[in-house]
């Protein structure tokens, strides 16, 4: 390769010909993929294409963590300790790139969204079947969600399917209880489509790793794997938060909930509330 005039030649083994071979347009779907970005504002709002943009990269990663989160559960299922953290790890990754993602919508301004928001329609985030998957893989189960998803056989078929499964903690307790933790029978036992209610039983499980780390190191990591990864989901929703109420300040959603009173309330929330708890009485 040589550089002339400022520009870089090629270099003699570079292939050009794609006709008959795989290429990155084809190997990608590229024509799929950037083909599947149409406004709906007439005339199209200029600002339309970021809100459609930020969405679609948003659900590609949720794609993935989907992935994960289920790779992360059937290898907890398979006792590979290791293999599990290491998708727990990338998913929390993912999540911090998306909560990063939230500055690019935020330079779209009341004025702006409110130009072509009518063109949305009842669309909202809440019909989004991925994150409602990842919801409910760590715990936040709700059937009543299902029938959000009536219209979309498949999306309702994967969701009955997470909601009816265990979590990705009921697995780790499960690995916890055949590693000879003391996890309460009526935890191992419980109704995995049921939301998690906090288990008080359990939090001397949790004590016992604590106070002594070196006894239960990688099981001890893997309970702050799952506490980073709550850490990394609260902060998304903080900053969802935020923009939402930048964006739409107090005015009812287009799914039809009350807006930011609605999702303040997702804050309260919490998938592993014994890790919570064992850190109050961790000590003491
Ligand atoms: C200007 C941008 C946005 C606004 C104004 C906005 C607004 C809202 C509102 C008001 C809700 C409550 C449900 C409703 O009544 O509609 C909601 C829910 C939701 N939004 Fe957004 N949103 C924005 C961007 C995004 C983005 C980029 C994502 C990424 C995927 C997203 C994902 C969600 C999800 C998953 C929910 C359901 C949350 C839950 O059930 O707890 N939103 N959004
Ligand atoms: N719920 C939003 C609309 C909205 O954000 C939205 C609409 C269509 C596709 C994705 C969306 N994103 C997240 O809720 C609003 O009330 O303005």
């Amino acid at each position: 390769m040589s550089i002339e005039n400022g520009v870089r030649s090629l270099e003699d083994g570079v292939h050009t010909d794609f006709s008959s071979t795989m290429s990155y347009g084809s190997y990608l779907e590229l024509d799929v993929l950037l083909s599947a970005q149409h406004p709906r504002s007439e005339p199209p709002h200029h600002d339309e294409l970021l809100f459609i943009i930020q969405h679609q990269t948003a659900e590609l990663w949720l794609k993935l963590v989907v992935h994960e989160l289920l790779a992360a559960r059937r290898l907890l299922d398979a006792d590979e300790l290791s293999p599990a953290r290491k998708s727990l790890a990338r998913v929390k990754h993912i999540i911090r790139t998306l909560t990063e993602q939230w500055s690019v919508l935020a330079t779209l301004t009341p004025s702006e969204y409110a130009e072509f928001r009518g063109a949305l329609g009842s669309a909202s985030g809440f019909q989004s079947y991925q994150y409602r998957a990842i919801e409910f893989l760590l715990g936040n189960k709700n059937p009543q969600m299902l029938a959000v998803f009536r219209a979309d056989p498949a999306a309702h078929a994967m969701l009955s399917d997470i909601l009816e499964t265990h979590t990705v903690y009921d697995a780790f307790l499960r690995l916890l209880a055949r590693r000879g933790h003391d996890v309460p029978a009526e935890v191992l036992d419980r109704d995995v489509s049921a939301a998690w209610v906090e288990a008080p039983a359990l939090v001397p499980v949790f004590r016992a790793i604590y106070e002594d780390t070196a006894a239960h190191w990688e099981l001890y990591e893997t309970c702050e794997d799952l506490v980073d990864l709550e850490d990394a989901i609260q902060v998304w929703r903080f900053r969802h938060l935020q923009t939402v109420q930048r964006t739409i300040g107090r005015k009812p959603g287009t799914g039809g909930s009350s807006g930011v009173k609605f999702l303040q309330r997702a804050l309260e929330l919490t998938f592993f509330p014994e890790l919570i708890t064992v850190r109050t009485e961790i000590g003491g």
